[in-house]
């Protein structure tokens, strides 16, 4: 077995700042909230085999949150995560205070989204996306990588990376990461671990009603939203936010051909998403 490095971790700017600069090209940053499950050691694994250095970054962000949200009760676990960073071999692990990355408070100057940061998850979590780009490009700025990945679980997040990219000139490659899976289907996310046991079995609906989605896609993007909505509506202990059915790239859902269903539910009191690929058939009637 080869020996396992501990990475350097740095909690404030100057020594982020001192490893940044002792750093080898290409860099690689892969953000996180913590809390690491398999899912974000795909994502190093990919900046690892695409890097000679690797960053992760540690941070629950307020600006994220909304006031009623789950900010204080996040699972932190940095002793667990800096042991799958290892494992992953990553060089160095960026884990700041709130008081580090916001020193004056709350930013007045934020990143606006624009529409695509008004529908499905901004609709439900006013402000969100707000939160996660200003944290994003201040952690961009801050690690200066050539190329940073993101999990396609947050389906909509990798998009508007993407177009904050584009829109504000930053030349660094985004790279989205297919969703990792428990066996049964499950998306694994950090949220997983609020569920009770029955409630994780509840939480199988998010799955199957992207397969039933899949199956009913030669129906067209209705067909699809309607499998969805049936089967998550049909089932106990689940309360439906969204079933949508978009374009891959967040658009208005094609007639036929490749397109996203996008999906947010409450199990219990734990709110999920996941999402998944449907290709629209010529029996559409939209
Ligand atoms: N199952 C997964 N497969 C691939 N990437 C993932 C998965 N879960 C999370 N990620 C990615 O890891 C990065 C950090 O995400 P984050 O720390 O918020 O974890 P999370 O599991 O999504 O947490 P939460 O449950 O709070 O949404 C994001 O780019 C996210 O998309
Ligand atoms: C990108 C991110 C680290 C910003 O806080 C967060 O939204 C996440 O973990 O997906
Ligand atoms: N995984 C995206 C971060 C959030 O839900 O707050």
């Amino acid at each position: 077995m080869a020996a396992v490095r501990t990475p350097v971790v740095v909690t404030d700017r100057e020594s982020l700042a001192r490893a940044r600069d002792r750093a080898d090209g290409p860099v690689a940053v892969v953000m996180t909230m913590g809390a690491l499950h398999e899912g974000h050691a795909a994502l190093l694994r990919q900046a690892r085999a695409r890097a000679a250095t690797v960053i992760a970054t540690i941070f629950v962000n307020p600006l994220q949150f909304g006031p009623n949200e789950d900010f204080d009760r996040y699972p932190r676990t940095l002793e667990g995560d800096l042991g799958i960073c290892a494992r992953e071999d990553v060089d160095v692990v960026f884990a700041p205070t709130v008081n580090v990355m916001y020193p004056n408070g709350q930013p007045n100057t934020r990143v606006n989204p624009g529409p695509l940061g008004e529908i499905l998850e901004g609709a439900s979590r006013p402000g969100f996306f707000h939160g996660v780009l200003t944290v994003v490009l201040k952690l961009l700025n801050l690690t200066r990588p050539d190329v940073v990945f993101f999990g396609e679980k947050d389906y909509q997040q990798v998009a508007l990376v993407r177009q904050m990219v584009r829109d504000l000139d930053l030349d660094i490659e985004v790279v989205g990461v297919p969703t990792v899976r428990e066996p049964d289907g499950l998306a694994l996310s950090s949220r997983n671990r609020y569920l009770s046991e029955p409630e994780r079995t509840t939480a199988l609906a998010l799955a199957a009603a992207l397969r039933a989605g899949a199956e009913a896609a030669p129906g067209g993007a209705d067909a699809v939203e309607t499998a969805a909505r049936d089967l998550l509506g049909s089932t106990e202990g689940i309360d439906l936010d969204y079933a949508v059915v978009t374009a891959p790239d967040l658009g208005a859902a094609p007639e036929t051909g490749p397109a996203r269903l996008l999906l947010a539910a409450k199990v219990g009191t734990t709110r999920l998403i996941d999402n998944g690929p449907v290709l629209l058939g010529e029996r559409n009637t939209r």
